[in-house]
């Protein structure tokens, strides 16, 4: 070991647990020993010494009273893995234990006397009911990758209480794995879900520590100044700790396309900013804006330039353009056609429009609903601009089969359509995606050619007055399963195919604006390039199961013609149970509203959000709630009018957000699913389906936004959806 130099210093996570706890001023002193420790370990004043029976365990001096734990790693490597109290670290060293897991090859430390008083449990006068896991041998659930040192207090948990107070301080795994087999799951689907995607891939030598801290199964500060970031306590945990399966999933190279996906709260969009990270450290010089990140809505993308500017600084996020898809469509159409002068229209405007143009031309044959339906998803989502195109089309979740002659027929009436708004100067977000899709394809086109031509001096490209350049190097998508077949043609022509191009994060459970694709045939292959999260770090247990059963028994899709599942989705955090609600009237649904607001007067306004099914109905909650005093907000295009206060919204508005606590109120029958859907019951019985299916993913959404308490209410008849 070399004591005379620098030595380095990293973090173990579920120390920072109990760090955090820790008086103020002993942090202030932990602050000041990381700094001194990583110049010298040898500065006397640390008193830097190894424990009894301990070949690898360290003490040093924090302050006259807390001493810090250090895990040696080889070389000069350290790990922080605890501060304790003089006397807790001296009096009893057998409580403290340390290993290389053999199953993931993560570095694991705990001690047991710290775990054992969370574990303890009263001893009864009765009978003592019967160990949790008495059903599994040692074998069994080290092959898990269950931490060997925890097998005897493990032997004796008893209740589910005594599991929790386990997973607050066990390694990652353990808990996982025993909270896998506490909820009826077989070995065999443990094995599966929870310990396989996070084994290491080559054998593990249990004595090899320098290679144990560069796997990603060890938790651990990735450098020093992470370690100062706990240490200032306001910290976002994801910034410094991603779980093994996500840090794999973002330090890859793939040779194309590649996606995540994984159930509501698992970690997408902090997979997504890790990524953006990871390819902008890996850019040359002077590739400024060389990648797109994007996202389906506004406010979204604004939140995602605050996370990064947090997780990265600003020289990361100079260097990445965000944007949401239809902005982003947007300045590409207005930067070929300069000088436009169109309006947008929103699709009740569209939908006028329509009705409109078929009184005039007296066709009865469709309704504007669905012609407005079959131009946004089917012409517009294709980016189809010719009507042998549309003759070929596929028409994925449209429903209703319609023949040769109807295509003909819906074409005409299209063009008649996209004449009438051209003329009124208006344009919907659909046109823009379809226009930018093709303007991309042109530019990818020509650049192609040009390539072809060799001719590549940047100066002659200068001097022909264009700039062949593809757009970005890297793309990287947030909320995937809502873009259209034109944003991802758009996105595909951005981006020159090959490693590392585009990299997407989504959840088919979660589409809520009607838009089915099939990547592979739209030049986007991620087959071999997938993985999945199924840890949930938002929503409790509780509220995770409730929102599954919302799902119900439908298919998923995969985005590329396969399916998908929410299989081993989990959580480990813990919390109560779901409630119920029924009310007589909507009067009486909103003062439940009003009095359940009051009574969680223990948290901040902010962490309180109100989910409504229509629009209408956020005035009228957001009144109620000023009426009894409490400020409340509406969530607008751009996010909440106001941060301090209640949040209320449609089920629309709260994609990709999160509350502590949540009311999902009118979850009743004619509202969740609107009472619109069953027109097609008979007509159209695919339709109505899939119009079923949305309404479901809508509640999932809003369902899954609650960290910790929600409140579901109805008045009338409930929801079909609701158990
Ligand atoms: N490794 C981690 N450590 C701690 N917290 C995490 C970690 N990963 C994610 N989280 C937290 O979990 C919550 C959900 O993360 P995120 O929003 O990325 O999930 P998501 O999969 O994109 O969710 P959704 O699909 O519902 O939008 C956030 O509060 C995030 O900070």
């Amino acid at each position: 070991m070399n004591m005379q130099g620098e030595a380095t210093l990293r973090l173990l996570e579920k120390a920072d647990k109990e760090i955090l706890k820790l008086p103020r001023d002993v942090k202030g002193a932990i602050y000041d020993f990381q700094h001194k420790f990583r110049k010298s370990p040898a500065n006397p004043g640390l008193h830097f010494k190894q424990l009894k029976g301990h070949p690898r365990l360290y003490s040093a001096r924090v302050n006259q009273e807390y001493r810090a734990l250090l895990l040696h790693a080889g070389e000069a490597d350290y790990i922080l893995v605890a501060v304790k109290h003089r006397k807790d670290v001296y009096d009893n060293l057998d409580r403290f234990a340390y290993q290389i897991n053999p199953v993931t090859g993560g570095i694991e430390f705990v001690d047991l006397v710290t775990i054992e008083k969370r574990v303890r449990h009263e001893p009864s006068a009765f009978e003592e009911p019967k160990p949790l896991f008495a059903a599994f041998s040692a074998e069994q659930l080290l092959g898990l990758g269950v931490a060997e040192p925890l097998l005897g207090l493990i032997a004796k948990i008893t209740t589910e209480d005594e599991l929790l107070g386990l997973a607050e301080y066990a390694p990652q795994l353990t808990t996982e794995v025993l909270l896998g087999l506490h909820d009826g799951k077989s070995v065999d689907e443990v094995l599966d879900q929870i310990t396989t995607p996070v084994t290491a891939p080559e054998p593990v030598d249990a004595e090899d520590y320098q290679a144990a801290l560069a796997r990603p199964a060890t938790q651990v500060t990735t450098d020093d100044t992470a370690l100062q970031e706990v240490l200032e306590e306001d910290f976002g945990r994801w910034r410094v700790f991603l779980h093994p399966t996500q840090r794999k999933v973002v330090e890859r190279d793939y040779s194309g396309p590649a996606r995540i996906s994984g159930g509501p709260g698992t970690g997408k969009t902090i997979v997504a900013l890790h990524r953006v990270r990871y390819l902008v450290d890996r850019l040359g010089p002077g590739d400024d804006r060389a990648v797109l990140f994007t996202t389906f809505n506004k406010n979204l993308a604004a939140d995602l330039q605050r996370r990064l500017l947090e997780l990265a600084g600003t020289e990361v996020a100079q260097r990445v353009e965000i944007v949401n898809i239809d902005k982003l469509a947007t300045k590409i159409v207005a930067e070929a056609e300069p000088g436009g002068r169109h309006r947008w229209i929103d699709d009740a405007k569209a939908l006028q429009e329509w009705e409109e143009l078929l009184l005039e031309q007296e066709e009865t044959r469709w309704d504007g609903e669905f012609l407005h339906a079959e131009w946004s998803h089917v012409i517009l989502g294709q980016a189809i601009n010719s009507r042998a195109d549309y003759f070929r089309a596929r028409r994925a979740g449209r429903g209703r089969p319609i023949s040769r002659e109807d295509r003909a027929a819906i074409w005409q009436l299209v063009e008649r359509y996209v004449k009438r708004l051209d003329e009124k100067e208006l344009w919907t977000f659909r046109q823009v995606a379809e226009r930018a899709a093709r303007l991309e394809i042109e530019r990818a086109r020509e650049r192609a050619s040009y390539e072809a031509d060799q001719v590549s001096s940047v100066k002659l490209q200068r001097e022909s007055g264009i700039w062949h350049r593809p757009r970005y190097q890297h793309v990287v998508v947030d909320e995937a399963q809502d873009l259209s077949s034109a944003h991802w043609k758009m996105l595909r022509a951005m981006v020159p195919e090959g490693p590392n191009d585009i990299f997407l994060a989504g959840d088919t459970h979660q589409r809520i604006y009607g838009n089915y694709v099939s990547l592979g045939s739209l030049g986007i292959n991620i087959r071999g390039r997938s993985s999945k999260l199924t840890l949930s770090y938002r929503t409790t247990h509780e509220i995770l199961g409730a929102a599954l059963g919302l799902l119900g028994t439908e298919d998923w899709d995969d985005l590329d013609d396969g399916r998908d599942d929410l299989l081993g989705y989990r959580s480990v955090l813990h919390g109560t149970r779901p409630v119920l609600r029924s009310a007589s009237t909507w009067e009486a649904e909103l003062d439940a509203v009003v009095e359940q607001v009051k009574e969680w007067d223990d948290v901040a306004p902010a962490a309180i959000a109100i989910c409504v099914p229509e629009r209408r109905m956020v005035a009228e909650v957001e009144r109620r709630l000023g009426k009894a005093g409490i400020v409340a907000a509406a969530i607008g295009q751009d996010g909440p009018k106001l941060y301090d206060a209640v949040h209320v919204g449609t089920m629309h508005r709260f994609k990709g957000l999160e509350y502590q606590r949540m009311i999902l109120v009118g979850v009743a029958e004619g509202l969740v699913p609107s009472r619109h859907v069953s027109q097609y019951r008979e007509t159209d019985p695919l339709r109505h389906r899939r119009e079923l299916q949305r309404a479901r993913s809508l509640l999932f959404v809003a369902a899954t936004r609650a960290r910790d308490t929600l409140v579901i209410s109805w008045h009338g008849q409930k929801s079909r959806f609701l158990p």
